[in-house]
């Protein structure tokens, strides 16, 4: 492995970069700068964690515990920072240890075992992991111990930057709520960073997958008649707002199953969208519901408790889950995997189960369509799911049945044939290899897939994305030379993917290359809870098919059918009788999404917008990533893990040589000033860092 040759003649841009703190975000909001292709740097602008000095630093989790010391900027992917020897780690001043991965979603769970003498943190680790392909933005577990008090670690990062043994063994108690996000609303600040608190009424934490299309007039509703604080730009924590509101009416010392039902079935009367969310109020139970149309995915599932007979064991004496999917219900050894219904609310004690819904009948006044997201099916799933009792691997099976056909039409039409049939890994996988074989044609993995590149179609900035594509996948000369190919994808959403592949295809010496979509052309903005670009930056906006190929270069594209689609997964449970396809057709489910709704999000998902969110990333990161090196400085600090104070003045410690006795240096008032910016953009605002690890929480881990 190497790591360069990032000498200082090669890499201008890190000699420039030879000032604490500003070098982080310099080079990551202005990757465009570079002045030549460097591979360490042209990774910039996907990187999620940082870390910058211009003095020694004690690498204590290295296993070199070595010393950093100023010399050259270098950035690494974490997946090979062990790969790092001490001549490499000598002589770098930039270390970024960062994975390079994006993704679409958010995954939700939360967990209850029956014996409170077990510790739910690490199975809810676990969760957040088989979930991660949801969500690789952000993470966070609150548990909750005994005293019914709450415990949190969350911050930006993949799951496992953010957990470690230490974070997970100081997570107390035996029920508890995680998340994996990827925001679609607010900003990537750490403040937002899910689950989000209130310590009234009862202490409730909560977890949230999907967007709501009426924030702006229930944030007004909270601040003007409800007169709660809203702290972030998140719909989630306006949501949480909402529900606890309600709960507060109740105006009871204690409450009971019937208030938490009146609760939900209030505030899914006054949010639009669509939402599945995970609860957990402090020392009562976990909660869980769903939309009135069912939009975003969400299950329960059970076993018997591991511990019997102990006298700790109470009530029921089962373990309950909730997860976005039912992978989670798998790989945790859980069983009978139960869908949540549209509408639906499951609250679990220790005591009892109940389930209720609580919205009208499909059909009746005011009732709405269960409608789930067909691009669940289609992407976002792994295809090791059942979600609403459809295979997801057989739905993605079957919609390469039916591509075959379509395909089968195009060519006879145009009189065009095919030799050999490549999927783009991963997600097109199952459905290329069914229609290969219904074309009777050779499948080929002529594209390999760096399997530490996570899930990439949300990138902040298009020349990213475009470089992306090309780290990601390699083609094999061999599979492509003198062939008329058909490439399959799952989707094309911008034509990025496809655009530089169908490049590398014939670069790879391909005669023709016809490029077929498991999905019809997107066309729409997703308001849902997926962060679709806005419409102009999709690549079938105003696009015909034959103009979609000759944008993406290809001697041909073909796209699946919706109907062709919907039937792939409507097969397998016919109760289905509709989905959110809004992606394709334009409809909202929900209604209450006119031309200026969609105006007002495209504006917020603006590219601009994508990239001050960057911008502001890097900082928030940096903060986390001290946190971490602060644990590691000084044994008070290593305590304190969620503490950002501490963990700021442990880092300034470092920073000034304090931590290690080496040397001595005050921070300058400018590198101050760079120290509150940063703190305000992680905090997305100028005021406490609600939802932020030391606000409203106890962590029993603090001074
Ligand atoms: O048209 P585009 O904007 O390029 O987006 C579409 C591509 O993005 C996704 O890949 P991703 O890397 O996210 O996931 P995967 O490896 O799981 O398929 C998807 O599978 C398509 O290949
Ligand atoms: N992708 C999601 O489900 C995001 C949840 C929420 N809207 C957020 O932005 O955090």
């Amino acid at each position: 492995m190497r790591f360069g040759p990032f000498s200082r003649k090669r890499c201008d841009r890190g000699l420039s970069c030879n000032k604490t703190k500003t070098c982080a975000p310099a080079c990551t909001a202005e990757s465009t700068l570079l002045p030549a292709p460097c591979e360490a740097h042209s990774l910039v602008g996907q990187l999620v964690t940082g870390f910058v000095s211009d003095q020694p630093l004690p690498l204590a989790s290295s296993p070199l515990g070595i010393h950093l010391t100023v010399l050259e900027c270098r950035i690494v992917p974490r997946s090979t920072v062990h790969l790092l020897t001490p001549t490499h780690l000598r002589f770098c001043f930039v270390i970024v240890v960062a994975d390079v991965a994006s993704s679409t979603m958010c995954g939700i769970t939360a967990l209850l075992l029956a014996s409170t003498e077990q510790s739910a943190a690490p199975e809810i680790n676990e969760a957040l992991s088989l979930l991660q392909h949801r969500g690789q933005d952000a993470a966070g577990i609150v548990t909750c111990g005994s005293k019914g008090r709450f415990y949190q670690c969350k911050a930006n990062g993949m799951v496992r930057d953010v957990f470690d043994v230490n974070a997970i063994s100081r997570l107390q108690g035996s029920m508890g709520v995680g998340h994996v996000r990827y925001p679609t609303a607010g900003s990537s600040a750490h403040s937002e960073a899910q689950p989000f608190y209130v310590n009234a009424p009862y202490g409730i934490t909560f977890a949230h997958n999907g967007n709501l299309i009426n924030t702006d007039e229930l944030r007004r509703f909270l601040d003007a008649d409800a007169h709660r604080h809203i702290n972030t730009d998140s719909d989630s924590e306006v949501l949480l707002n909402v529900f606890a509101n309600n709960l507060q009416k109740t105006g009871k010392f204690r409450i009971n199953e019937e208030d938490i039902f009146t609760a939900i079935r209030d505030l899914m009367k006054q949010c639009k969208g669509g939402y599945t969310c995970a609860a957990m109020i402090a020392g009562f139970g976990i909660i869980a519901f769903r939309d009135p149309n069912g939009i975003r995915p969400l299950g329960m599932c059970s076993r018997p408790s591991s511990v019997a007979d102990s006298e700790y064991l109470e009530g029921h004496g089962m373990d309950y889950l909730f997860t976005s999917e039912s992978v989670v219900c798998d790989a945790l050894g859980f069983e009978d995997f139960q869908d949540i219904k549209p509408g639906e609310a499951v609250i679990i004690t220790r005591h009892a189960v109940s389930r209720r819904i609580l919205t009208p009948p499909a059909g009746s006044q005011d009732g709405a369509a269960f409608s789930p997201d067909i691009f669940e099916y289609v992407y976002f799933a792994r295809p090791d799911s059942v979600m609403d009792g459809v295979s997801v691997y057989r739905s993605r099976m079957a919609m390469g049945d039916k591509l075959a056909d379509e395909v089968r039409r195009q060519l006879q039409k145009t009189g065009e044939t095919i030799d050999v049939v490549i999927p783009v890994p991963d997600t097109s996988r199952v459905a290329a290899l069914q229609l290969a074989q219904n074309l009777g044609v050779p499948y080929r993995e002529g594209f390999i897939k760096n399997r530490y590149v996570g899930r990439t179609f949300i990138m902040p900035g298009q020349s990213v994305r475009r470089k992306n594509v090309r780290r990601k996948l390699n083609a094999m000369a061999l599979e492509f030379n003198g062939k008329n190919v058909l490439i399959v994808d799952d989707s094309i959403v911008r034509g990025t993917t496809s655009k530089e592949i169908i490049q590398m295809a014939r670069d790879a010496g391909a005669r023709k290359v016809i490029m077929a979509s498991c999905a019809p052309p997107i066309r729409y903005s997703n308001v849902y809870g997926i962060d679709m670009p806005s419409r102009k930056e999709l690549v079938a906006y105003e696009r015909s098919v034959e103009q979609v190929a000759e944008y993406i270069q290809a001697d041909m594209v073909i796209y699946q059918t919706l109907e062709d689609l919907i039937d792939s997964v409507q097969q397998f449970n016919p109760e289905l009788k509709q989905f959110d396809c809004s992606v394709f057709d334009g409809k909202y489910v929900t209604g209450g999404v006119d031309a200026a709704y969609i105006a007002h999000l495209e504006h917020l998902r603006s590219e601009n917008a994508k990239a001050k969110k960057a911008a502001g990333k890097i900082p928030v990161i940096a903060e986390s990533q001290k946190k971490i090196y602060a644990s590691r400085a000084s044994p008070a600090a290593s305590s304190v893990a969620g503490d950002e104070k501490m963990a700021n003045e442990a880092t300034a410690a470092v920073l000034n040589g304090n931590a290690n006795g080496n040397r001595k240096r005050r921070l300058t008032d400018e590198e101050i000033e760079e120290e509150e910016e940063e703190k305000q953009q992680a905090a997305g605002c100028s005021g406490p860092m609600n939802g932020a690890d030391d606000i409203g929480l106890f962590n029993g881990w603090t001074r």
